[in-house]
């Protein structure tokens, strides 16, 4: 099990923000961020403090100033977050990299770059390479495949198709029971090479769909997710074994307000973006609920004051298509696990490996240094510190039937040693019930002999020395009728008594043999001839060594050797 790790990055004012002097909220620490609320630190009888809220991730990055020794650049991101995936990826993990935050923010600048600038997608792709290259062992040979997609206007595209097949044609998500979540008909391009990467990646860029917004000239108007199947082939033991990971690196379209001047197309586009956002907080919110029950702390309030901040900030979604709304998920304060809506939007199906599921992920939220997105920055940082709670299951992905026969082959090497190490004949641990015992040796003429490993004398039954003789006694099995017959000067007992002379057994007796052996005595056809009850024993002690003293009321079901 594993935490999602949440990282936040903060963006440099842009050109309009330094043009209009719009002052700078917000003061990153390497693991937690302070925002101030200037609205709130203007009233005159505000409580110290009550204007800055405060808060924890596992990392955050400064990108504000690129002259301040903390300036986080894109290269300090990769060596951090991407070398984290590169690391899932060679043990075998799924992982995922999820950017998200408002329109503007820096997402795409992440996780795509710039030509001078590379960001987060083309650096893992190279980092792949040259790993393959400086890990690479003889016996392991690696194949590199990738996808691209889009979810535009909730339908998915295939951000590589060739000429062949439309690029505009939408295509169906399914679900595989062991391989999880997938995109039916999405083309696959085995990569060589990192260069050849490099030309799908701008191929895919260029085909997403992106338009102008009022905070964004540029703006991704879809959310992408580039996927990197790494397959790593070597033999086991002699065994082909394939070890087959899954990179999600994921660019989320960003959240804004509608603005009614813009045209239909935008508005709906908006509307969707919005409502996928709205479902990915929802499932966010339950697997955080979810895992917060595990732990025994349901903080119903701190959801609920969370899930309303989502709602003001993207209010303009439609409702989510079933029947979870944000409504009837908030109204709930049952100690039951909640239903996770990973259905309600395509973004959550694609993604429900990365969140609660099957891989290593990274929430990377980003943000604006500005006052004027003070609303926008909240929200995204609420998000944010939601989803550190939510607890995945990575697992290796090798193929079950190695494993399987791995653990196999594990299992005969150790009971072989087992055998080895308990030396020839020697039953151990003996059983517990003599006409087991009579039954699984070889009862030449109705008759049982038992003895120790040391001596000579051929024996059915070998148990260990020292208090067992070399030929202790024989058991004579006669049409059911069972009977001791004892070596002059063996410790032999039944139900407490010394046995000097052939003695009957009746079913239920308790047979002591030396000093450590303990049998429970059942025999079928007694049994069977019984209308009473079996005996029962509840307490046993040796008293002296090597006999057995039954309390008051000793009534016995089962008796283990006591040794
Ligand atoms: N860390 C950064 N350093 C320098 N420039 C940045 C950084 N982050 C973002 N920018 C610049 O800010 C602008 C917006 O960034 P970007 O396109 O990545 O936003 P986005 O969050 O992807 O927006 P949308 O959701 O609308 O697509 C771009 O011009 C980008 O170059």
């Amino acid at each position: 099990m594993a935490n999602v790790k949440v990282a936040v990055r903060v963006r440099p004012p842009s050109q309009k923000e330094v043009r209009t002097a719009v002052p700078l909220i917000l003061d990153v620490k390497e693991k937690s961020i302070a925002i101030r609320n200037l609205k709130q630190q203007r009233l005159k009888f505000a409580a110290p403090n009550s204007s800055v809220a405060e808060f924890a991730f596992d990392r955050c990055y400064s990108s504000i100033d690129p002259n301040a020794p903390d300036y986080a650049s894109q290269e300090t991101l990769f060596n951090e977050l991407g070398n984290q995936v590169l690391d899932a990826a060679f043990i075998g993990f799924n992982a995922s990299l999820l950017a998200y935050g408002q329109t503007g923010s820096g997402k795409t600048y992440t996780m795509v770059g710039t030509p001078d600038s590379l960001g987060l997608i083309p650096r893992i792709c190279e980092g792949i390479f040259s790993r393959i290259k400086s890990e690479c062992k003889s016996s392991t040979s690696y194949k590199v495949e990738i996808s691209f997609l889009e979810i535009y206007n909730e339908q998915v595209r295939d951000l590589l198709a060739g000429r062949v097949q439309k690029r505009t044609s939408a295509l169906r998500v399914r679900e595989h029971p062991k391989k999880g979540p997938y995109v039916q008909g999405l083309s696959r391009h085995v990569v060589p090479t990192c260069s050849h990467i490099a030309e799908l990646i701008e191929q895919g860029i260029a085909n997403r769909t992106t338009a102008a917004t009022y905070v964004h000239d540029a703006s991704s108007r879809s959310h992408a997710i580039f996927t990197i199947h790494f397959t790593q082939a070597n033999l086991q033991e002699n065994l082909p074994c394939e070890v087959i990971s899954k990179l999600n690196l994921v660019d989320l379209a960003g959240s804004e307000r509608a603005d009614p001047n813009f045209c239909r197309t935008r508005i709906m586009e908006g509307a969707n973006i919005n409502r996928s956002l709205v479902t990915l907080g929802n499932v966010i919110s339950a697997l955080a609920e979810n895992s917060m029950l595990s732990t025994s702390c349901v903080g119903s309030q701190h959801v609920n004051l969370w899930r309303d901040n989502i709602s003001d900030t993207i209010s303009q979604a439609p409702p989510a298509t079933s029947g979870y709304s944000l409504s009837s998920i908030s109204g709930r304060r049952s100690s039951h696990p909640c239903y996770v809506p990973y259905r309600d939007s395509v973004l959550t199906r694609l993604l429900k490996d990365s969140l609660g599921g099957n891989a290593k992920t990274i929430v990377l939220a980003t943000i604006s240094p500005s006052s004027s997105s003070f609303s926008e920055t909240m929200s995204t940082l609420r998000y944010a510190a939601r989803a550190k709670s939510i607890v995945n299951r990575p697992r290796v992905n090798e193929d079950p039937n190695v494993r399987i026969i791995r653990e196999l082959r594990q299992e005969v090497e150790r009971l072989k040693d087992l055998l080895r190490n308990s030396g020839p004949k020697v039953l151990n641990p003996p059983p517990n019930n003599l006409i087991e015992m009579l039954h699984n040796s070889d009862t030449k003429d109705g008759k049982t002999t038992i003895g120790c490993s040391q001596g000579s004398v051929d024996l059915d039954i070998v148990l260990e020395p020292p208090s067992i003789e070399e030929f202790h006694c024989t058991v004579e099995n006669q049409a059911g009728v069972v009977t001791l017959i004892p070596k002059p000067g063996s410790m032999c007992s039944i139900n407490g008594r010394p046995i000097l002379h052939p003695c009957q057994m009746n079913h239920g007796d308790i047979l002591v043999l030396g000093e450590n052996y303990t049998f429970h005595f059942n025999n079928p056809v007694e049994a069977k001839k019984s209308r009473n009850p079996p005996i029962l024993l509840q307490h046993i002690q040796k008293n002296p060594p090597g006999f057995l003293e039954l309390s008051e009321d000793s009534r016995v079901i089962d008796l283990s050797p006591n040794r």
